[in-house]
């Protein structure tokens, strides 16, 4: 059994003090004992432009500064940022990686599905405009939590992805998010606690809260799901904070034992 926690909070285009946040939230989740923190997608910046985010891009001084609180809070950490690409200079990967207690990178996973809607009074995002969709699943990571297997965000609509994660061996998924006010609030933990069911996988997801700059705001409600389908834990509406949760191995051993939906599947039909 093992402590994890999400985080939640408000990025801007500063990057510097969106680092000093996270690192204060890695102190704080080291405190309260976590073995784990997560934290959400995009922690280096929200720009307002394509432009500002390239140029933001730039600036290594976020992951730096996350590696070395991890380090010196002895915690893993799971963090979305964006990744510049030395072949497309016009475009940033959205990246999550997992760094051990040491702060070693040692997982990385690029956002495979982008977000483009156009939704009739707002909103309207264009991700492939100023992002690169990644090409690759990455098998689960083990941590002190489990095997952890990486998505991002609106990758969370897509439950193949979930499921071939459990295929490889996941126990928890991730989705590290910035989800829009509006889908959020219709569509957030419905689609977290589905994935944590139909997969039989604790679900941390980690969120971007509040305004981030006039023309863009996202709805936080950062919560962890365990294996059954229950909010373990889920952080407060308007701040800035941590969830906890308590990952038990045994308990998803034995739900996954008591109702075996991973041997009752029958792809001979879907396919
Ligand atoms: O823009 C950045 O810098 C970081 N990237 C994001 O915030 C991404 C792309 S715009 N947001 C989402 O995928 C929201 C998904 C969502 O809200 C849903 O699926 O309903």
């Amino acid at each position: 059994m093992a402590l994890a926690a999400v985080g939640q909070f408000c990025a801007t285009s500063f990057v510097e003090a969106n680092t000093k946040i996270c690192c204060g939230l890695i102190k704080k989740a080291a405190e309260r004992g976590a073995k784990m923190l997560f934290l959400p997608e995009a922690s280096d910046f929200i720009a307002e432009s394509k432009e500002q985010a390239l140029s933001l891009a730039s600036n290594h001084v976020f992951i730096q500064g996350v590696q070395q609180a991890a380090k010196d809070a002895n915690i893993w950490v799971s963090v979305g940022f964006h990744e510049q690409c030395h072949e497309d200079t016009q475009r940033l990967f959205n990246t999550q990686i997992v760094m051990n207690d040491n702060g070693s990178v040692v997982a990385h996973y690029r956002k495979i599905h982008l977000f483009d809607v156009d939704i009739k009074n707002g909103p309207r995002l264009m991700e492939s405009e100023s992002t690169i969709a990644g090409d690759s699943l990455v098998p689960p990571v083990k941590t002190p939590l489990g095997q952890v297997g990486l998505q991002i965000c609106y990758d969370v609509r897509f439950s193949e992805l979930s499921i071939a994660q459990r295929r490889l061996g996941a126990d928890v998924l991730t989705f590290p998010s910035a989800f829009t006010v509006k889908t959020g609030m219709a569509h957030w933990e419905t689609l977290l606690r589905a994935r944590a069911i139909e997969t039989q996988c604790y679900v941390m997801a980690a969120a971007q809260i509040g305004q981030h700059n006039p023309k863009r705001a996202s709805y936080g409600h950062a919560m962890i799901v365990d294996p059954w389908g229950t909010v373990l834990g889920q952080c407060a509406d308007t701040q800035e904070g941590l969830a906890f949760g308590v990952v038990d191995l045994d308990y998803l051993g034995r739900i996954r034992q008591e109702m075996p939906v991973m041997t009752h599947r029958r792809p001979d039909q879907y396919q």
